[in-house]
């Protein structure tokens, strides 16, 4: 059964069981790169804000399966249009997805981390969560979407939140 009343949590809940606005689904189902939808709105950078090697947090170990266990590169970033803060990103690359042909993702500095993934081979993105909660900085409550991707045949994971100012310059773009 949906969940359609969702109060501000923690929780990731698989996407299938929500019932979400359209517009928030629009966004949050989106199966291609969110860089690359955010860089037809206008001006587009990535800002990195915390690179640190360490253990992922509960719920990731989960939804990384048997490599959650394992020690993982944590990259933060706040992607911006316009100069406006529009999505907060925390990944977890663990580091043996890092090795041999996929250590490129473990550099990418204020490049996209979409740009590495989307490359040949392509990640596949095999699962998604959904949450109404607050972003890595504390923002929100916001909608926040986490993918799990398999690279070469190794997970990691892309939670990407979703602030207020991408709503507000979808509905509002002259503003
Ligand atoms: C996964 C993608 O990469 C984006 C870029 C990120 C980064 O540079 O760390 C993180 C989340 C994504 O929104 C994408 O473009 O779809």
């Amino acid at each position: 059964m949906p969940d359609t009343a969702l109060h501000a949590d923690a929780h990731w809940r698989a996407q299938e069981r929500l019932v979400l606005p359209p517009l928030i689904r629009d966004w949050l189902a989106d199966p291609g790169s969110l860089t690359a939808r955010l860089r037809g709105l206008g001006p587009f950078r990535v800002a990195p804000s915390r690179r640190v090697v360490g253990a992922p947090d509960f719920e990731e170990q989960h939804q990384l399966g048997q490599m959650g266990r394992q020690r993982a590169l944590i990259r933060e970033v706040t992607l911006l249009v316009h100069e406006r803060p529009v999505v907060e990103a925390r990944s977890v690359l663990p580091l043996t997805t890092l090795a041999g042909a996929n250590r490129g993702l473990a550099h990418m500095g204020s490049r996209s981390l979409g740009s590495e993934l989307y490359r040949r081979p392509a990640a596949r993105r095999d699962q998604v969560w959904v949450r109404f909660g607050l972003s890595p900085s504390g923002q929100g409550p916001c909608w926040g979407r986490q993918s799990r991707f398999v690279k070469r045949g190794r997970p990691l994971l892309v939670a990407e939140h979703f602030l207020p100012a991408l709503w507000d310059l979808l509905l509002e773009p002259d503003r």
